[in-house]
């Protein structure tokens, strides 16, 4: 049984005043789904003492575990700050410093070696879809940003139409289960039957309070990688709540 996963991600969002919405979360935490913030970098020690029932992640790390990369923060720097998690591959990451699959899988080798879970985004863009490659975009992510020691523990996939990000525009329900079945079929071809139907599957893009009880109706949706509705309790708080079902 996969124990759903409400995340959000901060992006570069938030000062120290920031952690007073990690407070407002507390009580929703309480229910079934697990709850994970991704604060930026500078606030995951603060974030993680004070965190409670919340999990603390970051939103990128490193391939390698130390050395001379200025500006880089390493997967053991996060688990040393009190992080579980670490968002791998966003597009934000894909677009603006051009990470490959090959590196998101490097990184995901180096997230397992710390103790963190990787959460690995895959999504096409409006152009890929719109020419009817969405699922070859998907199948080639998976395929190149997943390393061969994937289990259920240690890596959730999400499934984030670059899109839909911070657009308000989302799939439709026929075409958020079209991924995600796909994206299942993949990781069981590939994983098989045991480690496949334990991961984790998110979905991510403009998930909101008013859509979010349609979006977690999903076949094989687990849960959701939020960013703009993460920056308020007020705002994430009730998506934990229909996640919460
Ligand atoms: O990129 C996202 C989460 O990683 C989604 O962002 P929005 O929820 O703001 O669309």
């Amino acid at each position: 049984m996969r124990r759903k996963l409400a995340a959000g991600n901060w992006k570069m969002n938030g000062t120290t005043a920031a952690l007073e919405e990690l407070d407002a979360l507390q009580e929703v935490a309480e229910g079934a789904a697990e709850v994970l913030i991704c604060p930026p970098s500078t606030l995951i020690a603060q974030a993680a003492v004070r965190s409670g029932k919340v999990a603390i992640g970051g939103q990128d790390c490193h391939s390698a575990a130390s050395g001379a990369h200025t500006g880089d923060i390493s997967a053991l720097m996060l688990r040393d700050a009190g992080a579980t998690h670490v968002i791998l591959g966003h597009s934000e990451r894909r677009a603006d410093h051009g990470e490959s699959d090959a590196l998101v899988a490097y990184k995901a080798l180096a997230a397992w070696d710390a103790g963190l879970t990787a959460i690995v985004c895959v999504g096409e863009t409006l152009e890929q879809r719109e020419s009817g490659k969405t699922l070859d975009v998907i199948g080639k992510q998976l395929a190149g940003s997943l390393p061969d020691d994937v289990t259920a523990s240690n890596t959730v996939i999400a499934y984030e139409p670059v899109w839909a990000i911070g657009t308000g525009k989302v799939p439709t329900t026929d075409q958020i289960a079209e991924v995600h079945t796909f994206m299942r079929a993949t990781l069981v071809q590939r994983f098989g039957n045991e480690t496949a139907t334990g991961i984790r599957l998110l979905y991510g893009g403009s998930v909101k309070a008013t859509n979010a009880t349609e979006i977690f109706a999903v076949v094989d949706v687990d849960g959701a990688l939020v960013g703009g509705a993460s920056l308020k309790a007020s705002d994430f708080a009730p998506i934990v709540t229909a996640l919460n079902g």
